[in-house]
């Protein structure tokens, strides 16, 4: 797969079956699971998937830099001064490092006016030691953040939320790759297909409709190759705990800490915790990050994407893989 990543994300979705494989795929463990032995979930461990693509990235920056002289750079906007915003960012910094690629870090006051931040946006257009760059959401209330991201130039989107990119996925412009794909969407694919899990024909329930995983993603899982079936459910779907006995994969992205419980999946379902959120306990006063899968969902599932450490660290893999992108594609090397 070397220097493969988000290239060709979905051509590489391998053969069906164990036996063209050499992987199990878990549909023998839900036989077991039905006959009443409990078999632990196999872990989707997005650490592990994104230490190897970031090996990869290294690579090809290395060769960027020694074939081509370019030096990749990630900027990042963050607004205002929320702790988990700050977190997140400085995490993307690090990961920068470990790859090779410049850091472009712009932290700005809470109450910046929306045409200060325009000037920021436009700046970093121009700025040509940034490849590639993310606007850090939420924005504070008072900005017009779809007016921010459409700022932003399509080719500088590292997100690939800017509507050109969006645009591009609905119309399935992916051969030769021109722009950006999401990365949430983009590292849950990719978290699938380095375990040697195929979609064809699966029956893919996405619980939630958000702008950065839950919508984006119903489209990339239905393009072919991928192939999947996909429903997308959301707070107006009346009948949710149906739909999720029914399906083959689950993906939640909803952001309601554990509200997929393991007598809700069928079993042997492959389950994907998107959601994150910070919950306090009120008598200790500490913080946790919650998924919104029950954790004791492991004991049904045939796969189980641990949170953290499952989808998180794969969506900041693909940020990074969005930024070594633009600057292949701008130097002409991507195919
Ligand atoms: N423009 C923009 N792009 C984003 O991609 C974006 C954003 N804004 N705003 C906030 C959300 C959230 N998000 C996360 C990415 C990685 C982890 C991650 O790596 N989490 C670790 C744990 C990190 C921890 O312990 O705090 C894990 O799941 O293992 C979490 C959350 C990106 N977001």
């Amino acid at each position: 797969m070397e220097g493969s990543v988000a290239k060709t994300p979905v051509a590489e979705t391998p053969a069906e079956t164990p036996e063209e494989t050499g992987v199990n795929l878990g549909w023998d463990v839900k036989e077991k699971t039905e006959f009443g032995t409990p078999v632990a979930a196999r872990i989707l461990d997005g650490r592990a998937a994104a230490r190897d693509i970031k090996d990869e990235l290294s690579e090809r920056v290395r060769l960027l830099k020694d074939e081509h002289g370019i030096t990749p750079g990630l900027g990042t906007v963050l607004v205002g001064d929320d702790p988990a915003s700050h977190s997140y960012v400085g995490g993307k910094h690090k990961d920068c490092k470990q790859v090779g690629i410049n850091s472009i870090r712009r932290d700005l006051p809470g109450d910046i006016s929306q045409a200060d931040l325009e000037k920021v946006i436009d700046e970093l257009n121009e700025d040509p030691a940034t490849t590639g760059y993310i606007v850090q959401l939420p924005l504070p209330a008072h900005i017009d953040t779809n007016a921010i991201l459409e700022r932003i130039a399509p080719e500088k989107d590292a997100d690939g939320l800017h509507p050109v990119n969006l645009g591009r996925l609905v119309l399935n412009v992916s051969e030769p790759m021109t722009s950006p794909l999401p990365c949430t969407p983009h590292g849950i694919v990719q978290l699938l297909v380095r375990n040697g899990i195929a979609l064809t024909g699966k029956k893919v329930l996405v619980v939630g409709r958000g702008v950065t995983v839950g919508r984006p993603l119903g489209l990339l899982l239905t393009r072919r190759p991928i192939n999947a079936t996909v429903t997308l459910a959301h707070t107006g779907t009346v009948d949710l705990f149906e739909h999720l006995r029914s399906a083959d994969v689950v993906v939640a992205a909803a952001g309601f800490p554990e509200m997929i419980k393991a007598e809700d999946l069928k079993p042997g379902a492959i389950v994907l915790d998107v959601g994150v959120t910070r919950v306090t306990d009120p008598e200790t006063g500490k913080t946790t990050l919650t998924g919104d899968v029950d954790p004791a969902a492991a004991d049904v599932a045939s796969w189980i994407s641990p949170n953290p450490g499952g989808v998180g660290p794969m969506t900041r893999a693909m940020l990074l893989a969005n930024v070594v992108e633009a600057a292949e594609r701008k130097a002409g090397i991507l195919a």
